[in-house]
């Protein structure tokens, strides 16, 4: 039978699952591969100076896990480097962001590389192989240079620029020309897609059919939109279980009948936390009814924090937060509890459902499944708002969700007004058609699409 391999640099194991400190990627992924059984193959987590070693590899439930330890090199120029200094800075438009050097570049292949040496000899010929996000654009150039002839698909999580961002990249011609050795390039939006088939046609001289057939490089591939998604029937049962649960329940008592906003994001620039934290403020200052009524949680787990950028953003968003709450506290209310804690998204799921308002408002972010999640836990008799970025790849589907210009941070407080005083029908409605959305496109249908597609294609496919 047909294996499935799945690459990506993080990989979860169920015990990390447990601890809330991974993002998207990892969450789906791992839904993914609970159901459908195969191998995930990716770094561990773990850094190691001495000898290339052997993958470890060991079972759990249907997934068999095979991981490499990365050097502090590797982890330096790939992982801190050329993947989170320049792709991801540059693939979330933020330019002023982007770092290019040769060193972390030649660091980054050269972790392909390994992967592909590490991974090969664990293929058999008919496996399907799917690679995941931007760290690992090389891998499928690099296996076929070896010899595999397999299909591979490549699924981006985060967005694909505009093609004068992408421009910017110096070696923009080396990185599509490696994205054109998979079968099948999976992105998270119409959009996105938008901007690389620009790539293709009007920068690589490609063709490319109204199927996403693509012609570019000697190469045939295919390219579509497949927007990942949640386990929407598991949240919204643990949702229903966490009513009761010891977390949920202290948490309720502390708002002691206020309201509650929440935010729930890896601490990251493209998050857009500063401006969330001023609309927050604008609205504690233009619609004082709030102040002493309303609790906005943000709960912002530290991530990527060996990378400059991620430092100073926490130091922005501590003095921000101290800013607010100085500036509207009162002895027996607290406006903002900021808290740089991850949660498991059993525990998550149940304090989304007590907000009445789930405020997700990136610059930037390739899907954002946590807007996914804030629908599949409420409470369908009494649901809350979503505020969401029109820069979210979530906005595309969550036509229910009060939409929000993130820059406009008047416009945010005014739509956090809005959500926190909207009827129950209008809210029923909204959050109805969301629902509706999640129960048929969820995580299940996402890698069943994708994966449909990728059996569909001729292996290696050579023009
Ligand atoms: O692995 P890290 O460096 O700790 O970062 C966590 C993950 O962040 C990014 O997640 C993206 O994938 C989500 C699921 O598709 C998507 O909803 C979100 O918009 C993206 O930002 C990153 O792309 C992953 O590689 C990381 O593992
Ligand atoms: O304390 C936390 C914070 C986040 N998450 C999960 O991490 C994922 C974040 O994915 P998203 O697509 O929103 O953003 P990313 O972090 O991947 O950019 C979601 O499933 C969250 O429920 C979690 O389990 N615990």
């Amino acid at each position: 039978m047909t294996r499935l391999v799945v690459v990506s640099n993080r990989v979860t194991s169920p015990r990390q699952a447990r601890s809330g400190a991974q993002g998207g990627l990892a969450v789906a992924v791992q839904a993914a591969l609970e159901d459908w059984g195969g191998v995930w193959f990716g770094w561990s987590g773990e850094l190691r100076d001495t000898g290339a070693e052997e993958p470890t590899v060991f079972r759990s439930g249907q997934v068999t896990y095979a991981t490499v330890d990365l050097s502090s090199q590797d982890y330096e120029e790939y992982y801190n480097g050329f993947a989170n200094r320049t792709l991801w800075p540059l693939f979330h438009y933020r330019l002023d962001l982007t770092e290019f050097s040769r060193r972390t570049l030649s660091g980054y292949q050269r972790v392909n590389q390994l992967f592909a040496e590490r991974l090969r000899p664990l293929l058999r010929d008919d496996d399907l192989i799917w690679v995941h996000d931007y760290h690992l654009i090389p891998l499928a150039e690099q296996l076929r240079h070896a010899g595999c002839r397999q299909r591979m698909g490549f699924f981006l999580h985060i967005p694909w620029p505009a093609l004068e961002v992408f421009l910017a990249l110096p070696n923009h011609r080396e990185i599509v020309h490696a994205l054109c050795a998979y079968d099948l390039v999976g992105f998270q939006t119409d959009n996105d897609v938008r901007g690389f088939v620009n790539y293709i046609k009007l920068e690589a001289g490609g063709e490319v059919d109204p199927d996403g057939t693509v012609r570019a490089f000697g190469r045939r591939l295919r390219v579509a939109a497949f927007p990942i998604s949640i386990d929407t029937a598991r949240l919204a049962g643990f949702a229903r279980e966490a009513v009761f649960a010891r977390q949920t329940v202290r948490l309720r008592e502390s708002l002691r009948g206020r309201k509650l906003m929440i935010g729930v994001d890896r601490l990251d620039y493209s998050k857009g936390l500063p401006q969330r934290f001023r609309g927050y403020e604008q609205l504690l200052e233009h619609y004082p009814e709030n102040r002493g009524r309303v609790v906005f949680l943000q709960i912002a787990p530290p991530s990527r924090q060996d990378v400059p950028e991620y430092l100073q953003i926490r130091r922005q968003l501590e003095a921000t937060a101290g800013h607010v709450n100085g500036a509207y506290a009162e002895f027996d209310w607290m406006p903002l509890r900021y808290l740089n804690t991850g949660f498991s998204r059993r525990i998550l799921a149940g304090f989304l459902r007590l907000a009445t308002v789930g405020v997700v408002t990136p610059l930037r972010d390739g899907m954002n499944l946590v807007a996914k999640e804030y629908v599949a836990a409420q409470n369908p008799k009494d649901p809350g708002v979503l505020l969401l970025s029109r820069f979210a790849g979530a906005s595309a589907e969550l036509d229910g969700a009060v939409p929000v210009n993130p820059y406009d941070v008047e416009g945010t407080a005014g739509a956090m007004q809005a959500a926190l005083s909207m009827p129950l029908e209008e809210r029923r409605e909204r959050w109805e058609s969301m629902y509706r959305r999640l129960e048929t496109h969820d995580v299940d249908y996402w890698r069943g699409a994708f994966l449909d597609a990728l059996s569909a294609m001729e292996p290696a496919a050579c023009e």
